[in-house]
């Protein structure tokens, strides 16, 4: 039977030379890939109590729809700067060059909620840190997150598991 990562495609050297992208597009258009997915990033939170799903763009915006449906609970999005609506508060992080900014509406989670954060990959970190910083300043509580890949060699997991976050991964891949 094929596991969730015989589905990810991998595309050498883009967005740069040397990157190994892990496309996660070919998992998603495939029935039995996606419900694989989602079902195996939900089973660590039967039983738990989750108010939330927050999803980092991009990719995590289709998890997180999948799994808050499943979970009933809401979705809140965090965005690139410039891309929410409404009155938002903003984190910057590290990206491999140079900066970046992402936002939270000021209203979307209410202090004490038990939030879920996913995204499709942790390579670095700095994605899931920034998000993870602007939900606990809006007074949230981080139950876990969840990715589909971990990349261990780019210290994703490490760096959140020294802030103290539960990390669930469905698969790791080597390198970059
Ligand atoms: O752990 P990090 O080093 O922060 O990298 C992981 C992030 O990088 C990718 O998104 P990307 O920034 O390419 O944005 P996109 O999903 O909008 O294309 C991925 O989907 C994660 O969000
Ligand atoms: N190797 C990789 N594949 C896909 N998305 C990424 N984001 C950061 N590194 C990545």
């Amino acid at each position: 039977m094929k596991r969730v990562e015989d589905y990810i495609r991998t595309i050498v050297d883009f967005p740069h030379e040397g990157i190994m992208f892990r496309d996660v597009t070919t998992l998603f258009a495939d029935p039995r890939g996606f419900r694989m997915a989602i079902d195996q990033m939900l089973h660590p939170y039967a039983g738990i109590d989750i108010d939330k799903v927050v999803g980092l763009e991009a990719r995590g915006f289709i998890l997180g729809g999948a799994i808050a449906h499943q979970l009933s609970v809401g979705f809140v999005p965090i965005r690139k700067k410039g891309k929410l609506p409404g009155t938002t508060i903003s984190q910057e992080y590290k990206l491999e060059y140079g900066e970046a900014i992402v936002e939270i509406h000021d209203d979307a989670i209410q202090p004490g909620e038990k939030v879920l954060v996913v995204d499709d990959l942790l390579a670095t970190g700095g994605t899931a840190e920034a998000g993870i910083k602007l939900i606990e300043r809006l007074g949230g509580e981080i139950v876990s997150t969840a990715f589909i890949i971990d990349l261990p060699e780019l210290g994703g997991r490490k760096k959140l598991e020294a802030m103290g976050m539960e990390v669930h991964a469905l698969c790791a891949f080597d390198g970059h």
